[in-house]
């Protein structure tokens, strides 16, 4: 259903994180019948304003979870309100202050990187999409290649246009899945800083998953650690450090990635708890 939200659940909704999702899951079927649980009933609260850093090795469960924060993927089990808007049944209301950038997810390549910021300014319903489009690529430093084939640029240039798409709309959420993967470390730096400003300009709400934990230190107010579809713990960064007793989070990541499997149910009681 995509009926509009009434008036007394959207004054409700201004009140509300930027992220709830309950019990989330997703299990994706197999040829072999069996199914692989992707997602196992995670439970999350993203306050608004806050960068949040989804943590966990290769096939934790990280760009799985996005995906349905976006509305992508269907759960299998699960809510997910996002601004306040349950996104089973309102998802069309909230859609337009959002979005994400993937390094999963190619923009077409035979278009210009020009045109392509076009159509996805045009399919946001944005106006004054001439002065939008050169005003990011001014601020992302793409003017150069403005009017060269997407297909043909570097990875790092495509990283910075897969951004400059992610805040066409100027986004109250982004989600960012990887946002400086196999970028070099000026890049990256860059990327860093620019999202910081625009959480500082914006107030926006940034969740990102990453494999480089001192971005995740340098950005993060909060940490979600996950480990095979569920989240493992979670906390400040600081407070993951002085509870595993690490100086970095990478060690923090490490103790984490490798505990046995029962230090990973404990984690989900503190989930519980939460
Ligand atoms: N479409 C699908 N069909 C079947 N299994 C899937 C599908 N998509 C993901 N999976 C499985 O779900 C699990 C979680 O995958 P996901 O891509 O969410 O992990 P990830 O944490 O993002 O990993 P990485 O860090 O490697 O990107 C993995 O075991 C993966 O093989």
């Amino acid at each position: 259903m995509t009926s509009r939200p009434s008036a007394a659940a959207l004054s409700a909704a201004a009140q509300s994180p930027a992220i709830r999702a309950d019990g989330l899951t997703k299990r994706f079927p197999t040829p072999d019948g069996r199914g692989v649980t992707a997602v196992d009933a995670i439970s999350v609260t993203v306050p608004r304003g806050s960068v949040t850093g989804l943590l966990g090795g290769n096939g934790a469960g990280k760009t799985t979870t996005i995906s349905m924060l976006l509305g992508l993927l269907l759960p299998t089990a699960g809510t997910v309100e996002i601004l306040g808007v349950d996104m089973a049944r309102h998802r069309h209301a909230v859609l337009p202050r959002m979005n994400f950038s993937s390094p999963y997810v190619e923009l077409p390549h035979r278009l210009t990187v020009r045109e392509n910021l076009t159509v996805y300014a045009h399919l946001y319903g944005l106006t004054c999409v001439k002065k939008r489009v050169q005003d990011l690529a001014e601020h992302l430093d793409l003017s150069r290649f403005l009017d060269r084939p997407s297909g043909g640029l570097s990875a790092g240039q495509k990283t910075r246009v897969a951004l400059a798409k992610a805040l066409l709309n100027d986004p109250e959420l982004l989600l960012l899945d990887e946002p400086t993967a196999s970028l070099d470390p000026d890049t990256a730096d860059w990327i860093r800083t620019y999202l910081e400003r625009y959480r500082l300009r914006t107030g926006a709400t940034i969740l990102l998953a990453s494999h480089n934990m001192l971005e995740v230190e340098r950005l993060c107010d909060g940490v979600l650690m996950m480990r095979q579809g569920r989240i493992v713990d979670r906390g400040a960064p600081s407070a993951l450090l002085a509870r595993y007793g690490r100086q970095t989070l990478e060690e923090v990541f490490l103790d984490i990635a490798r505990a046995p499997d029962d230090r990973i149910l404990a984690g989900e009681a503190a989930d519980a708890a939460e």
